[in-house]
């Protein structure tokens, strides 16, 4: 895949700035007030029952911090926070270490649940309604089934593609929160507290300008700021500037809506290959050459979120919103909408 400075999932530049970036308690982390209002009185009633947190299900598109959001319910449960992803267990018997060695209350995360073999799925649900295993040890007629007790714990799920999620394992889930994309101006907040974990100094403008352009996304809007400070750094500014700021996203091909080359390459085949659509999201895939699956959880859901383009059961539909952006007019045989 082609590398995108505009895209919400993890890259390798990120890792050297993440860790020191995340937020570690609820009144730190910015923005998504309604999950964090919930959060907030399950995590209290927890504590005053001397319960552990009822299971936890995290949602939304790459990059809005459900990863950061699962340790900030360890810390503030005052309890161990250990963490996996659901391909990285491949065996029921994984999952039985990984279960067996938890503190009473812990948190176990486990990233890209969708991705759990069904196998190990169906471990899972007992250990999650009622904290205990029943593992098969050997084969044939010697088979026996086991039960392990285990210590009370919290799972705490992320995905970016709840539809994927079987019915059982969703409905052992006590809370389910969905991320949003982030208000301008909690983004602006957050890459102001970026530029002071940076040491550095940032204008209004110029951070209400790459708000705009960060796809509602903290994970991009910390990526842009990491790559503007070097620029203004290297001008020598004290301040970073609105002016090299706009010159920065310039060069990196970022305009003025944080849409990017594979955006473009996206509604612009929407438009001038299927005058506009519907077109289906398989038939725009082989077009661009993308996979449907990256179309569906990347590049989709921010597009989506702005208005220019719109699902119908038919397929896909540039909206004309999208037609305006590029200084183009919805031809008249086109007007279905
Ligand atoms: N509410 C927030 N306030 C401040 N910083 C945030 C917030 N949410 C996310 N971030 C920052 O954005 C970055 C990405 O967050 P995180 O890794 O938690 O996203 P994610 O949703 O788990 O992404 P993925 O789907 O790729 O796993 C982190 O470095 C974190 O510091
Ligand atoms: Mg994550």
């Amino acid at each position: 895949m082609e590398e995108r400075v505009v895209t919400g999932e993890f890259q390798e530049e990120d890792s050297s700035v993440e860790l020191n970036l995340r937020p570690t308690t609820l009144s730190q982390y910015i923005g998504q007030q309604k999950v964090k209002e919930n959060l907030s009185i399950f995590i209290q009633a927890a504590k005053m029952r001397e319960e552990p947190l009822d299971h936890v299900l995290l949602y939304g598109p790459p990059g809005l911090g459900k990863t950061t959001l699962a340790a900030i319910i360890a810390n503030e449960m005052g309890v161990q926070f250990r963490s996996t992803s659901g391909p990285a267990i491949e065996r029921a018997g994984d999952l039985a270490a990984i279960l067996s060695s938890l503190e009473p209350g812990d948190v176990l995360f486990i990233d890209e649940i969708h991705r759990l073999p069904r196998s190990v799925e169906e471990v899972l649900y007992p250990a999650m309604e009622d904290f205990f295993l029943d593992i098969v040890i050997g084969t044939g007629p010697s088979a026996r089934s086991v039960r392990i007790d285990l210590p009370p714990f919290t799972l705490v799920g992320a995905t970016t593609r709840a539809g994927l999620l079987s019915a059982p394992l969703r409905d052992r889930f006590g809370v389910l929160s969905r991320l949003e994309f982030y208000e301008a101006k909690d983004l602006c907040a957050i890459i102001e507290r970026t530029a002071e974990i940076f040491n550095t100094s940032i204008s209004q403008a110029a951070a209400v300008e790459v708000a705009r352009r960060s796809r509602g996304t903290p994970r991009i809007a910390n990526r842009l700021l990491k790559r503007i400070r070097d620029i203004s750094q290297v001008k020598g500014e004290e301040e970073i500037s609105i002016d090299t700021t706009g010159e920065a996203l310039e060069m990196l091909q970022v305009d003025k809506e944080g849409l990017d080359h594979i955006d473009h390459k996206l509604l612009k085949g929407i438009i001038h290959s299927f005058q506009g659509g519907p077109v289906g999201l398989d038939t725009i895939a082989a077009t661009i050459g993308e996979e449907s699956q990256t179309i569906e959880d990347v590049y989709e859901p921010y597009l989506l979120q702005i208005g220019f383009i719109q699902r119908t059961p038919r397929g896909r539909v540039a909206t004309p919103k999208a037609y305006e952006h590029f200084g183009l007019k919805v031809a008249d045989e086109n007007e279905h909408r």
